[in-house]
């Protein structure tokens, strides 16, 4: 079967967190979109988080024709997928409620056109069990916000043909995204798997006192977090091993790893651990609305990811390099 690649009208189902970021990258990207969310008042929402979204996608740059008018907000599951090109699903993460989505969706979805679920972890050889055509369902999973951040993990589950994971390469590239084809289906996939790593620990730091919620962030963003963005932790550490590069680096910090510094297991999240967690993260906002510290987050993201695009084209590399 030939997948539809050529997007025009983009269908999210979920208009959360998540659905509502992709409604804005397709909206930017110059797409019709129609969007469909069970909860009431749930197109308010979306178009109120479209609207704070805007103003870093203008700055970005638009695609001609790019307009928050060109969504349009349905009623039904059938209505918001049966003319759309791609589909993408952001539904809450139950298993069970996906799986019901799906067999709902496909059978209303054109054929050929690729289906996409925003998991961030779950298996699609599971929640598309009951799909029909499966080997157009994919897991394209974005990262927050996904309107700016460019990866994608891309997913197959045991139905899916190798043509459907490269038509979703290239239909999410075309989005302005970053696809990285996660070969073996594994649970949590490859970036939730390190993060989740990092907020385990994280709370640990928090339960046993170490450190507040703002302490560990500042650990993170005036450290390991600034070089994140150009550079991964393989890299890094092959510089950290100086002239002898990861062979140095293996021997003088691989007994480390015997050392009990990591946890791995949570903690149990106890009614403390969890109003320490809350208290201490209300502290950091102080007196700024999610919306002001999501468009502080926008505008700093984008100035991170023009100096990167910037100093990488000095180095004579593409950004997706
Ligand atoms: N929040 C995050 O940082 C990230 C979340 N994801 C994934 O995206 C998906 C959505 O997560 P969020 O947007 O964070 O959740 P959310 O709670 O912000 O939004 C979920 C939306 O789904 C709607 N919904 C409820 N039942 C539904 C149904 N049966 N069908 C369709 N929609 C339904 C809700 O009304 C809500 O608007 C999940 O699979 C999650 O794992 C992926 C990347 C990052
Ligand atoms: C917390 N989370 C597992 C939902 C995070 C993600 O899936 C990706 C992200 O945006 O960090």
């Amino acid at each position: 079967m030939t997948f539809i690649t050529e997007i025009k009208t983009f269908a999210a189902l979920g208009s959360g967190v998540i659905g509502s970021g992709w409604v804005a990258r397709a909206l930017a990207h110059g797409l019709d979109v129609i969007a469909w969310d069970p909860a009431p008042g749930a197109e308010q929402a979306l178009r109120k988080r479209i609207a704070n979204a805007w103003p870093a996608l203008e700055k970005q740059g638009l695609a001609p024709g790019a307009s928050q008018d060109r969504l349009r907000f349905v009623a039904t599951i059938e209505e918001c997928v049966r003319d759309a090109d791609f589909i993408q699903e952001s539904a809450p993460e139950r298993l069970d409620l996906k799986l019901d989505l799906h067999a709902k969706i496909s059978a209303a979805a054109k054929p050929n056109a690729i289906i996409g679920s925003s998991t961030s972890g779950l298996l699609p050889s599971e929640f598309y069990e009951s799909a029909t055509h499966p080997e157009r369902c994919v897991v394209g999973h974005p990262f927050n916000p996904v309107y700016l951040l460019p990866l994608v993990e891309i997913v197959g589950g045991q139905h899916t043909a190798p043509e459907a994971i490269e038509a979703a390469k290239a239909i999410y590239t075309a989005l302005g995204m970053r696809p990285l084809h996660v070969r073996k289906e594994v649970p949590g996939f490859i970036a939730d798997r390190l993060l989740e790593a990092l907020w385990r620990e994280a709370l640990h730091l928090v339960n046993d006192g170490v450190a507040s919620t703002g302490e560990i962030d500042d650990a993170i963003r005036f450290g390991a977090g600034l070089r994140w963005s150009f550079m991964g932790t393989f890299l890094t550490y092959t510089l950290a091993g100086g002239d002898a590069g990861m062979r140095h680096f293996m021997a003088q910090f691989g007994p480390a790893l015997k050392l009990p510094w990591t946890y791995l297991p949570a903690p149990e999240l106890t009614d403390k651990l969890i109003d320490d967690v809350v208290e201490g993260t209300s502290e950091q906002l102080g007196d700024r609305s999610i919306a002001a510290l999501e468009r502080y987050r926008d505008d700093t993201l984008l100035a991170v990811l023009d100096a990167v695009k910037n100093s990488k084209a000095r180095h004579g590399m593409a950004f997706g390099d």
